[in-house]
């Protein structure tokens, strides 16, 4: 093992390590309050459908963020996945590693501060892990079995994903004026789960969880911690903060749901902040296409309205790696 993870780590003279010092111009610096302009939330349990289709296309348009309640995901069930999670992160180093060295091919990743800690000289203060949960279940001899239920929660937890993921897209399907069901099949099969934990930090004035992106995903769907904010979207110039509801969903769009809405849906970036006082822990369902689908404007937004495409096609396989060779600030896709 050749990094520390933060979750095991115990700094006695509780300061921040040099090398997690941001450069003053990406420290965390002031936030608009969560009250002040907060990210919109939408029921997706109550009234009509075309309303509840029109409110998140707006969000999806003017912040690419949006939180949903009544989701009809078990409360039980988001807090088994939050705790199994917390119980992972807290296991012994070995046995994270070990935990995570079932597949050959390498899939199955824990790391501290991010996936290139040798490469950046300044780092984040997390600890992730990540594996793909395709809805298939083809890889789940693979998955941790420690804690010892974690294949049971967690697989519960990402089948309940899989079909929340499908409902929203679904409605934007319809919200765009696209066949129903366009996401099934190749854009939704390729989901992975990751589960980040930020330990509390000396001087958060100083650090990042998450420094500024976007995601290479469809769209992405985010458990926080109940009670500790540290998700921050950017509007405007801005952070806002997202104010973590009791048994809410954060969803955003990723860059592969932009570049197919062509530009309409867009992927804004967002970052995360760490504090003094408590851990916090986030799951996030990120949905990904195969490797070999090829991204692109929907044929029905650009024949449909008479538009011309604004993004080149791309398969997936290419875009992520353009994405993770330029960094998480990626910004130029057309
Ligand atoms: O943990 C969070 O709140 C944000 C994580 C995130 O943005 C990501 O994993 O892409
Ligand atoms: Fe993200």
């Amino acid at each position: 093992m050749n990094q520390m993870f933060l979750s095991s780590w115990n700094n006695g003279d509780s300061s921040v390590p040099p090398s997690y010092v941001q450069l003053p111009e990406n420290r965390p610096g002031k936030v608009l309050s969560s009250s002040h302009e907060a990210i919109p939330v939408i029921d997706l349990g109550g009234g009509d459908r075309a309303h509840i289709t029109q409110q998140i296309l707006k969000a999806s348009e003017e912040y690419g963020f949006f939180q949903v309640i009544n989701h009809g995901v078990s409360q039980d069930l988001m807090d088994q996945t939050l705790n199994i999670f917390k119980e992972f992160h807290a296991m012994p180093p070995q046995d994270k590693v070990n935990e995570c060295s079932k597949d050959p091919e390498g899939s199955f990743k824990i790391y501290t501060s991010g996936e290139n800690y040798k490469k950046i000289s300044i780092h984040f203060w997390k600890d992730s892990l990540v594996h793909p949960c395709p809805p298939s279940g083809e890889n789940l001899h693979y998955w941790p079995q420690k804690p010892s239920n974690y294949r049971e929660i967690v697989g519960s937890y990402t089948r309940e994903m899989n079909k929340l993921s499908l409902e929203i897209l679904e409605i934007m399907c319809e919200g765009l004026g696209l066949e129903a069901r366009y996401f099934c099949g190749e854009l939704s099969e390729n989901p992975s789960v990751a589960s980040h934990i930020y330990p509390p930090c000396p001087e958060p004035s100083l650090t990042l969880g998450v420094s500024r992106h976007r995601d290479p995903t469809i769209i992405t769907i985010l458990l926080q911690d109940k009670e500790v904010e540290g998700l921050q979207v950017l509007k405007n110039g801005e952070w806002i903060g997202v104010y973590p509801i009791p048994n809410a969903f954060v969803v955003n769009i990723g860059l592969l749901l932009q570049i197919i809405s062509n530009g309409r849906l867009v992927g804004v970036e967002h970052r995360a902040v760490t504090n003094s006082r408590i851990a916090r822990t986030s799951v996030v369902y990120f949905v990904y296409p195969s490797f070999e689908s090829i991204i692109e404007p929907a044929q029905a937004l650009i024949k449909g309205n008479n538009t011309q495409p604004i993004y080149k096609s791309i398969t997936c396989r290419e875009f992520r790696t353009n994405f993770y060779q330029k960094g998480p600030k990626v910004r130029v896709l057309r």
